[in-house]
């Protein structure tokens, strides 16, 4: 069976790739191979090459940037999902998406639910809301993963950006009112596979189709997870420059940026738990195998 993972090059579409790679034939095309916005040639691509299962890992993720590039954002974070949907429907194959904490408002402080309102506050979160809502409604099979804070040891993520800053600077100021879990992208990919079963060389979906939120148990800031990502890295024995009190939180109001990011990312975990009958592992001691995995290469 044809696996078609889109944005493979990725955090979460490399480890898609790991995470999938003995359940079938893995297709991965990069960029240059396929360009995701360009719907004819996906179009072809999909009729020539059948896949069984669709892994929608694609995105634009450069939120920032979003806020001056939305019809490009809007290609691949709702177009691109919608396409994707509108052929697994017609095809009768699953289809897993992934989405993102900024399709919440971010008010208030009580975790949010699958079905708690939405209220995007910028481009990239509007456009990730506008695909959830066309894979929702497709009449596909699927499933729709909301995750946070992504993180992996290759690719562009926050750990790394820490780990950069921590053994050139003594002392940063890091956000310490934007609330929500790190995950990283392996177990994305693991709890992914979980949510899939293969029978007789087919993969369907073990549970029912829908939204599910996938982060690691607990919450903290940008701020704690520096300092976390930190901590963890010194008791690894590794030089920082970074010191122990070097870390300062500050309000959002000053770090401004063009894109508004939401204060409250907590996201309930209760749905995703029962379906699949597991405990989410704490962020904490998902930190530290991602961190080892990189120090180690
Ligand atoms: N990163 C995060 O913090 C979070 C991510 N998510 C969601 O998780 C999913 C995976 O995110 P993540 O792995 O971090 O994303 P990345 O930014 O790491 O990867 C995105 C992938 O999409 C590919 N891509 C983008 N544009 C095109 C294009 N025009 N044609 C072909 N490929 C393209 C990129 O290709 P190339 O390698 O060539 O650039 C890259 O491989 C996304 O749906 C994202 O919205 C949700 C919450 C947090
Ligand atoms: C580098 C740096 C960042 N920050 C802040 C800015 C921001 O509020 C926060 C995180 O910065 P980033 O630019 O990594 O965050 P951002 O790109 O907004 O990360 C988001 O990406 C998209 C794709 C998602 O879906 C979200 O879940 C989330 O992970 O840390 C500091 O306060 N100090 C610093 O030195």
């Amino acid at each position: 069976m044809n696996i078609f993972i889109t944005g493979g090059n990725g955090q979460v579409g490399f480890e898609l790739q790991r995470q999938f790679a003995p359940f079938g034939t893995i297709l991965a095309p990069t960029r240059q191979e396929l360009d995701l916005t360009n719907a004819e040639a996906v179009g072809t691509y999909l009729a020539k090459h059948q896949p069984g299962l669709i892994l929608n890992a694609a995105a634009y993720t450069a939120v920032d940037k979003a806020e001056s590039e939305p019809q490009q954002a809007r290609h691949l974070n709702a177009e691109l999902p919608a396409q994707l949907a509108e052929y697994a429907a017609k095809q009768g194959i699953p289809l897993v998406h992934y989405s993102t904490d900024y399709v919440y408002p971010g008010n208030g402080e009580n975790p949010w639910q699958e079905d708690s309102p939405t209220g995007p506050l910028s481009v990239y979160g509007q456009t990730k809301l506008e695909g959830d809502e066309a894979v929702v409604n497709s009449g596909a099979s699927h499933l729709v993963f909301r995750t946070s804070w992504v993180y992996a040891a290759r690719g562009n993520n926050f750990m790394k950006t820490m780990l950069r800053l921590g053994r050139e600077r003594e002392a940063l100021s890091i956000v310490n009112d934007q609330i929500g879990a790190p995950t990283p992208a392996r177990l994305i990919a693991q709890v992914t596979a979980l949510g899939c079963a293969l029978n007789d060389s087919i993969l369907t979906l073990h549970i029912p189709s829908g939204i599910y939120h996938l982060v690691p148990r607990g919450e903290t800031s940008w701020q704690g997870f520096a300092s976390e990502i930190f901590n963890q890295t010194r008791e690894a024995g590794e030089i920082l420059a970074i010191t122990p009190e070097g870390t300062a939180g500050i309000p959002t109001v000053d770090y401004p940026t063009p894109a508004q990011r939401p204060l409250n990312s907590r996201m309930a975990l209760g749905k995703l738990e029962s379906a699949l009958g597991i405990t989410m592992p704490t962020w904490q001691s998902q930190l530290g195998l991602t961190l080892r995995e990189y120090l180690d290469q």
